[in-house]
């Protein structure tokens, strides 16, 4: 029988969808039909902060319970923390790389970018990480999905816009990045170039099937990274960061997780890390989200900004 994959009809939502798809296609040999669903969010042209974390997400989740669907493919860091009742993650496919790039108009780097600079982006991480360079960059507001962007960019409505580079790759323009930027600049969301393939909890025939896109060690980085992200109660607009890379350690594979929090003015920023088993990323991510705590997160966190004043 058919599989039934809900999508957006963004082109980012439809890549990703097309590329799980046939993944599962291949790995199944089902067919798999896409089925498109229409989000409150995608109507809407108000700032994402002010629409609510889930908004791209409910839609596609009301059509899951609904039995009209019978999987969907999700942006991970678009994804509350919180689970969804009676809906499971049922892979978490290869990561693609997940930092983010800048596009500078006249090829320039971040160094390059002279004082004053606009830099498109509406995200307060990357607010945050931005000012914290203290090169006096002026982040400005851009709202509108990966084409758009590029093309205000294009326009000259700003300098530099700075957006995810999967979100590039994924719609085949990875290429027009003028520099992929360092995670030790800016450290990326949690689950940044994750996806996240969701199903119905009582599938047991489905789950199997999806079970053979999952990739383990990509699985347990975005464990980490959400782990923390859940512990320090911060949606996915906090600026917050995290980044967990699997590598071979002394004793086999071992995940190393880099946390980050600013303030939305960048006076404020402190970077953590922590290492342990692939077993144990939950942990990891938890004990990493108390030790910024504990060195002050709260400072940055506790106190709730209108992006968009
Ligand atoms: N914030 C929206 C969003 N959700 C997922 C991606 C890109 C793909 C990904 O990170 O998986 C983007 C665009 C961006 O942040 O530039």
């Amino acid at each position: 029988m058919t599989l039934r994959l809900g999508t957006r009809g963004s082109a980012l939502a439809m890549a990703q969808s097309n590329t799980v798809a046939e993944a599962v296609r291949q790995r199944t040999g089902r067919p798999v039909e896409l089925v498109e669903i229409v989000t409150p969010g995608d109507r809407s042209s108000a700032p994402i902060q002010r629409l609510g974390v889930g908004v791209f997400v409910s839609a596609l989740r009301d059509a899951l319970l609904a039995n009209e669907i019978d999987f969907a493919v999700h942006s991970y860091k678009d994804l509350p923390t919180a689970p969804a009742k009676g809906l499971v993650v049922a892979a978490v496919p290869q990561r693609e790389d997940p930092r983010d790039a800048l596009v500078a108009r006249a090829g320039m780097t971040l160094n390059e970018l002279p004082e004053g600079a606009r830099i498109g982006t509406g995200a307060l991480r990357r607010i945050a990480q931005l000012n914290a360079l203290g090169r006096r960059l002026r982040p400005e507001p851009v709202r509108g999905n990966v084409d758009s962007r590029l093309r205000k960019l294009a326009e000259g409505q700003f300098d530099a816009i700075v957006l995810a580079r999967a979100g590039m790759a994924r719609l085949g323009r990875a290429a027009e990045a003028t520099e992929v930027l360092d995670p030790l600049l800016m450290l990326p969301a949690p689950a940044q170039g994750a996806l996240a393939v969701e199903c119905r909890e009582d599938d047991v025939e489905l789950r199997k099937l999806l079970s053979a896109l999952d990739d383990e060690d990509t699985r347990a980085a975005i464990t980490a990274e959400r782990a923390l992200l859940a512990e320090l109660e911060a949606g996915c607009s906090a600026p917050i960061a995290a980044l967990a890379e699997v590598a071979e350690g002394d004793e086999g594979p071992e995940i190393y997780l880099r946390g980050a929090v600013f303030s939305p003015d960048g006076g404020f920023a402190l970077r953590l890390s922590r290492t342990g088993t692939l077993a144990d990323a939950a942990e990891v991510g938890r004990a990493l989200a108390r030790d910024l705590r504990e060195e002050g997160a709260d400072n940055a966190l506790g106190v709730q900004h209108d992006p968009h004043p």
